[in-house]
Formats: structure tokens, sequence, C-alpha cells
């Protein structure tokens, strides 16, 4: 069973071929020491994205821009990311410009997100998209939930620690974080929830 479900991961990987912009993302990433989120992953993310009509988003984890690209793939989106390190927003910045996004759709704010989601408008947000540090990862969640307008969407990445997180004897920090949050966001009664095995595990709330 284990083998069937790693293979059926590893296809789901296989199928998507990027786009070069993104591979080039992709490998900029590995030379910073970033992980992006997958390729299956970025392709539910940019899913969401465009059956849901989400036109304002707010990311936590820019990266060199590999969710960010998919995020911004579709329609006239408009991208807040927040990031500490400066070096890899920019490279980010270059990667949107070189995809034809226009500048105007995308702000980068460099900083922590303790520090800087509280500075952004609440009840503003369709989509508020989690990829920072997992130890900060449940204060973030909360700030996201003031961020999103009713009926908005949010999305925990890493929601399984890729697999960590189901197995019980795994107590690191991290994990239990994670573990924590997860447990939190699909019990909570103002959520609809799903949790998808996909990538590292991605855990997508919609705020009723
Ligand atoms: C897993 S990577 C995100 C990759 C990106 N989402 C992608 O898929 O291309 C995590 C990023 O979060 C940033 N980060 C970590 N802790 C943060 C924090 N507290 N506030 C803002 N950014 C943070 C790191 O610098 C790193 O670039």
């Amino acid at each position: 069973m284990a083998t069937d479900q790693t293979l059926a991961w590893a296809y789901t990987e296989d199928l998507y071929v990027e786009s070069d912009v993104v591979t080039q993302a992709r490998r900029l990433a590995g030379e910073f020491g970033i992980s992006c989120v997958s390729p299956a992953t970025g392709a539910l993310l940019r899913l969401l994205v465009s059956s849901t009509g989400v036109a304002s988003i707010v990311e936590v984890g820019t990266g060199t821009g590999v969710s960010g690209l998919y995020l911004l793939a579709n329609g006239d989106v408009t991208l807040t990311s927040i990031d500490v390190e400066r070096e890899a927003q920019h490279a980010a910045r270059e990667a949107f410009s070189k995809a034809g996004v226009r500048s105007g759709r995308t702000r980068l704010i460099n900083g922590r997100s303790a520090d800087l989601l509280p500075r952004l408008a609440a009840n503003s947000y369709d989509l508020v998209f989690l990829d920072g540090d997992p130890l900060e990862t449940p204060e973030d969640a909360e700030e996201a939930l003031r961020l999103l307008r009713p009926g908005g969407i949010l999305v925990v990445a890493r929601a399984l620690a890729g697999g960590r997180v189901a197995d019980p004897a795994r107590r690191e920090d991290d994990v239990v974080a994670i573990r924590n949050l997860g447990r939190e966001l699909v019990s909570s009664p103002d959520l609809e929830t799903s949790v998808v095995p996909v990538g590292e595990g991605l855990l997508v709330a919609h705020l009723l």
C-alpha cells in the first residue's frame, strides 16, 4: 500500500511540465537553499485561484517566486508577498517580470510575517497562502483569518511536513506546530477544510 501511494505521489508530480521561468526560479531557489512548492502543488494553487474568482492574494514566503508564478498565472490577480530574504525576493521580482506579470500586480515586502501581517487591512483578501517558517505558521494563520474576506481561502503549505505529521512518534517543534494547527483548522466550525497529500501536504480552508 505504501509503495502504491509513493508511486501515485511521484506520478502526480511528474505529470506537470513547468515553464522555463518556473524552472529557472526553482534552480535559483536551490542556490539560495530555499525549498519550493512541488509542481503538483503549484498546479493546485493555480487551479484554486482560477476556479474560485480569487482577485487578491497574500503570501508568506516569496522565495524566488515559484509559488508566486503559479498564483499569478491566471487572470488579473494581485499578490502581496512577504519574505525575510531580500535577495530571494529580487530573484522573484525578476521571475515575475520574465513571466510577463505587470509590476502593479505584485507587492513584495521584505520582513517577518509576524511584523507585517498585522499591518495589512482586515477583511480585504480572497486568499492567503502560508509557506514561511512552520513554527510561526500558527500565528500567521490567526492573522490570515483576520485578513480574509468572508468566503476567503486559507492555504497552508507543507501541512503534512512531507509525511512527518502523520507519524505520532515525530515530536519535533515544527511538526508539532503544524500538526496542532491542522487539527485546529479542521475542527473549526467556521471553516470548511481539506488536507490534500500533494507535495509536502496542502491544507485548504474555506472561511464560511
Ligand atoms: C519554503 S520557502 C517558500 C518558497 C516559496 N513559497 C516557493 O514555493 O517558491 C520559505 C520562505 O519563507 C521565508 N521565511 C521564513 N520565515 C519567515 C517569516 N517569519 N516571515 C517571512 N518570511 C519567512 C524564507 O526566507 C523562505 O524564502
